[in-house]
């Protein structure tokens, strides 16, 4: 159970499945508070036949949904965004339980997420089509814009809210039905969001949660026809391979997969703004967002004094249980995540990289690590290529900036990169010089409701959020008219 909820009904261990909410069974998936190891609750294992179900009750509620005014789903997700927030305390509890990051962070990410469902209740009025002059004289040429039809998604547990509100608010709004898998380790959130979504009026069957094997739900999602847009966010690995999976149905992809984004620091930044902007890039949800900091470029003139400073604020970050007061950092998710952010750190080390600060597990045992600044570190290192996912800035000196746009481009991953400058002639060669999908120019925190998030290369297809978020889950139908004489 989770402690001091206002109102327990948000607290569900079960699924929902066509309208009908499924209990655990003999074989139930425990669910572990990462700070301590409890168990929180158990939810049911799930698999394709659930999956069928849920599709088939979404192929049927879909049409009714997208029968209704605009305005009429614009109400509903309105209702379903105030929900949200009189209740941010009580989702926020759920998703620290769950997945352990601070509680004002949590009930932080409520409120990003909410502001999702609050921005596509408003674009659902604004899905215009086009009439377009005619090719000949009797010609009239109409462009209409229609929902897909069914969505089936898949969210990974770093943002249990947010990720899902990212599809759901879209999808719904165009007309859309979705049948979500959320990750196993944090189902809780995306449970008492359904809660929330029938209190709002969603229809029976329009909204479904499925909990369980991944891999059977998975495939059911991607093998059955009636599902015509998969979106999916989480590593790249499993994005590949639900993108072959699809490939035989022919259906429409959103991808927001792995990143590895370069933080540049150049001469003329403003210091004390450039490690403000590094703390949120690279330590928000202790390192564990697919827009986290990976690599932080220093140019050589403010190398020692960037570093300086870094390591002080970063020496200053309390580790923690989520609940408890003034902790910034909480666990990581599991001992996985633990042996990577280790493997990391002792690789580049082990390569001749100074620890300035942390490198160690923390002495709350468990998967808490220590926040970490690394300087010397060279291209050779893991964390110059892979993603670390956990509390550790990697500082590597460069001079110029041909090298350091050479070095920033060097990954196969193209979603988040950030860095700090004043010119404005360089702002604008920097910016458009780097292959990524979004570029923080002189702030650390760019994910937000009203822009374009996403990628390129290994790190997706596809926008979520902004006007674009919407286009996704239609489709575009062309009227050619003739005999209009
Ligand atoms: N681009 C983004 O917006 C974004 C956001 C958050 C996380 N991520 C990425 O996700 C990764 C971390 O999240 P994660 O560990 O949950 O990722 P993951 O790919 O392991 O899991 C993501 C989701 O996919 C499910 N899944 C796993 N194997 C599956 C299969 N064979 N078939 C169907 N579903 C399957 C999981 O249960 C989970 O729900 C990181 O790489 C991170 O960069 C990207
Ligand atoms: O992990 C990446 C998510 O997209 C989180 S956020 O949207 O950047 O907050």
């Amino acid at each position: 159970m989770i402690p001091h909820l206002k109102d327990n009904r948000l607290f569900r261990q079960a699924a929902l499945v066509a309208g009908n909410w499924v209990a655990p069974g003999p074989d139930a998936i425990d669910v572990r508070n990462p700070a301590t190891g409890e168990i929180i609750g158990r939810v049911p294992k799930l698999g394709a036949t659930e999956a069928r179900a849920a599709i088939e009750a979404a192929q049927a509620a879909q049409a009714g949904w997208a029968a209704r005014t605009a305005a009429e789903r614009s109400q509903i997700l309105r209702r379903w965004f105030d929900l949200m927030v009189a209740n941010k305390e009580d989702l926020g509890r759920i998703l620290t339980a769950e997945q352990g990051k601070p509680l004002k962070e949590a009930i932080g990410e409520i409120v990003y997420g909410a502001s999702f469902i609050e921005w596509f209740s408003e674009e659902a009025r604004r899905v215009y089509g086009d009439v377009i002059p005619g090719h000949q004289r009797d010609k009239r040429i109409i462009v209409l814009k229609q929902p897909i039809g069914v969505v089936a998604a898949i969210t990974p547990w770093n943002f249990p809210n947010a990720m899902i509100t990212r599809k759901a608010g879209p999808a719904l709004a165009a007309g859309c039905a979705m049948v979500l898998k959320p990750a196993s380790q944090t189902p809780f959130s995306a449970i008492a969001l359904a809660v929330l979504g029938e209190m709002a009026g969603l229809p029976e069957g329009l909204f479904s949660v499925l909990t369980g094997s991944a891999q059977a739900i998975g495939a059911e999602m991607t093998g059955n026809a009636l599902v015509r847009k998969l979106t999916f966010t989480g590593s790249t690995e499993i994005g590949a391979e639900l993108y072959r999976q699809s490939a035989p149905t022919i259906k429409k992809l959103g991808l927001e997969l792995g990143g590895n984004a370069p933080f540049i620091v150049f001469n003329d930044a403003d210091l004390d703004a450039a490690v403000e902007g590094a703390l949120i890039a690279k330590f928000r949800n202790n390192g564990q967002t697919c827009v986290c900091a990976n690599r932080i470029y220093v140019e050589d003139g403010v190398y020692e004094a960037f570093a300086g400073k870094l390591r002080a604020a970063v020496s200053n970050l309390k580790t923690g249980n989520g609940f408890d007061e003034g902790v910034d950092l909480g666990p990581l998710i599991d001992a996985a995540a633990l042996a990577k952010v280790e493997e990391h750190v002792g690789d580049a080390v082990s390569k001749g990289a100074k620890l300035e600060t942390g490198g160690a597990r923390h002495k709350l045992g468990g998967t808490f690590y220590e926040p970490t600044v690394l300087t010397g570190v060279t291209e050779d290192m893991l964390v110059a290529r892979e993603e670390t996912f956990g509390p550790v800035a990697p500082l590597f000196r460069f001079g110029g900036e041909a090298d350091v746009i050479r070095q920033a481009n060097a990954t196969e991953f193209g979603l988040a990169s950030y860095f700090y400058a004043r010119d404005i002639a360089k702002v604008f060669r920097v910016a458009e010089a780097l292959e990524y999908g979004m570029v923080g120019v002189n702030t650390g925190l760019i994910s937000t409701a009203e822009a374009p998030f996403g990628g390129v290369k290994l790190s997706g297809l596809g926008r979520e959020g902004s006007r674009y978020g919407i286009e996704e889950f239609l489709e575009t139908k062309y009227l050619c008219i003739g005999g209009v004489q």
